[in-house]
């Protein structure tokens, strides 16, 4: 009974998110667009900027008042977010409401956006694209927050050259426990300002970020590269992930161990006419799937809007939505309905219930592994032995040599790669907390670290060897955190321990 129950829930799952998700979610996106379009033109969101800070000051001047005993937490719903946990934790913290949803102020002459932490990455990136600029790291999937980037973390195919989001950051504005409110940059303020990133607000509440952009073009030239073997693609990845004169985008997808397709891009405005390709349209099929199509093909280019490539794996959720919707890549599918897609991932988990929540505990692996680039070809041979996922998506970053939870184990910066592995394991014998505690103990032997949208399956000391708590441990101590906000690991950690 129990497993027929399970078969319908994951082949059936289409029926509900098409018929009813999908519509949903459309009307979902209309309402905020429309929201921010009005807000925009009553040009009244910095002056009500410090009217919420304001209110969020009296919120954490009342819990003190009332005696400051249970921890704090955002009051975002947990089913509203990116990462992959519900946040269970949120029902026994202190909520604090941070209603701070829009873009401040684009400086052009310094270079410079100041936006509020519920921004989203669509959100941001239209604003500036329609201005002629971009964020200099845009991390994929339009509902990211940059609340959610900034304290937790945020990769992307510009990454060999920038680093992570933190690394575009220039300044932080934070309300802290004793309902202060401070501004840090590097300069002023180090520590904090260094902490900040992957605590996942167990330091303070950030209220509005800067963030460096750049001048955009219209469209990417993207070439493809597919290769047969280990060594060749390990070989030319490597070269472009840290090459002098570097493209301005590095991405590969391995679909074996043999196969990848390594794409490098740089923007420019002005495309061949007759190798355009608007790949963000409905109907268009999904990115991976394009991709592959290289591995037969040979070698190509084409010019991609700049818009639809840094959106390019949100119509499928990378490859996640092929387990929800078999036929979602399918011609008629995509004619038909694809200009619905994709469904919104906060309304699949507000809706998917324990037991397909259960499901994907137990038989998806979700994690990305963030190593020394010198370790990639060691860790495709493990990851294949150990899960068997294609594809692999393999983003390469710069580590810098920066104070914090996350450095490089040398004084300068080194290029690392971001390893996601987003699907169902074809290993016999899968087991959840097992082998993603294999993975996690994998990670830490290469000086690498995963990233906590998913949840850590390692003991609170493991964790502490994985990222480095030194200055963190600091700052609680100094800002009075430890009744204040829960750790780190209370928030991402599993404590599963076999
Ligand atoms: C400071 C700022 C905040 C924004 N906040 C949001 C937001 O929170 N959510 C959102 O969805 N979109 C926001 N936008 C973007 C805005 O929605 C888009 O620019 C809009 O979609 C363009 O619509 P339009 O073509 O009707 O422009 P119009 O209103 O017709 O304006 C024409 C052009 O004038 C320029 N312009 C107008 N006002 C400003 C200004 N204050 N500073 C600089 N240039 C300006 C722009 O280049 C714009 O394209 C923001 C833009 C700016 C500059
Ligand atoms: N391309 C990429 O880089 C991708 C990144 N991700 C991951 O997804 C997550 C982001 O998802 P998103 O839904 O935006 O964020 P979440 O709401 O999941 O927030 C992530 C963490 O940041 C904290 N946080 C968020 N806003 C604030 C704030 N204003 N002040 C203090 N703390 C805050 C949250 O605290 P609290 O628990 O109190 O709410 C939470 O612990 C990140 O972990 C990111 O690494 C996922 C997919 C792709
Ligand atoms: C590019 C990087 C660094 C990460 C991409 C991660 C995404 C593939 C996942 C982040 C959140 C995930 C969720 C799901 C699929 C995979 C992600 C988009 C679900 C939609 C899968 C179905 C469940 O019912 C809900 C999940 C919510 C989170």
């Amino acid at each position: 009974m129990g497993n027929l129950l399970e078969n319908i829930l994951i082949n059936y799952r289409w029926i509900f998110v098409c018929f009813f998700l999908l519509p949903l979610s459309t009307i979902y996106n209309v309402w905020f667009y429309a929201r921010n379009w009005l807000i925009f033109k009553l040009g009244s969101a910095p002056k009500q900027h410090n009217l919420r800070v304001r209110d969020i000051q009296r919120q954490v001047k009342e819990w003190r008042a009332a005696g400051g005993k249970t921890p704090m937490c955002t009051g975002r719903p947990g089913w509203l977010t990116m990462s992959l946990r519900l946040g269970q934790y949120k029902k026994k913290l202190h909520q604090i409401y941070l209603p701070l949803m829009d873009v401040l102020d684009i400086d052009t002459s310094r270079q410079i956006v100041r936006v509020e932490p519920l921004v989203t990455m669509g959100q941001l990136s239209a604003t500036l694209l329609s201005q002629g600029w971009t964020l200099p790291v845009v991390p994929e999937l339009d509902d990211l927050t940059v609340g959610g980037l900034i304290n937790g973390t945020g990769v992307e195919t510009s990454s060999h050259i920038y680093g992570l989001f933190q690394h575009i950051c220039v300044s932080y504005e934070l309300i802290l426990s004793d309902g202060s409110v401070v501004t840090c940059t590097k300069d002023n303020e180090p520590d904090l300002f260094y902490s900040v990133p992957w605590a996942h607000g167990t330091l303070g509440f950030l209220l509005s970020a800067e963030i460096r952009i750049i001048p955009a073009k219209k469209f990417v030239h993207l070439q493809y590269t597919p290769t047969y073997t280990l060594d060749d693609f390990i070989k030319k990845f490597t070269y472009e992930s840290t090459r002098k004169d570097p493209h301005q985008f590095v991405e590969a997808l391995a679909f074996g161990p043999d196969r990848s397709v390594l794409m490098v891009a740089d923007m420019t405005d002005q495309p061949d006419p007759k190798k355009i390709n608007k790949i963000g349209h409905y109907y268009k099929p999904w990115f991976y799937k394009h991709v592959e199509t290289f591995l037969r093909k040979g070698p190509s280019e084409e010019y991609i809007p700049l818009q639809d490539y840094f959106h390019r794996h949100t119509r499928s959720l990378f490859w996640q939505l092929q387990y929800i919707i078999p036929f979602g890549n399918n011609q008629l599918f995509r004619y038909f309905l694809g200009w619905l897609m994709p469904p919104k991932v906060s309304l699949l988990k507000l809706t998917q219930g324990e037991t397909i929540r259960k499901l994907y505990e137990e038989h998806q692996f979700i994690q990305d592994l963030m190593i020394p680039l010198n370790s990639l070809k060691e860790a495709i041979g493990v990851l294949h032995d150990t899960v068997k996922i294609y594809p692999i998506w393999l983003c390469p970053f710069l580590l810098h040599a920066d104070p914090g939870m996350v450095h490089p184990q040398q004084d300068s910066g080194q290029m690392y790669v971001d390893v996601g592995l987003y699907g169902e394991p074809q290993v016999m014998g899968y087991q959840a907390a097992r082998d993603t505690r294999k993975m996690e103990a994998y990670c830490r032997k290469t000086g690498g670290f995963q990233m906590l949208y998913a949840d850590s399956y390692m003991t609170k000391d493991e964790f502490c060897e994985m990222f480095d708590h030194q200055l963190y441990d600091k700052m609680r101590e100094q800002l009075n955190c430890k009744s204040a906000f829960p750790h780190v690991y209370d928030k991402v950690g599993r404590k599963t321990l076999l």
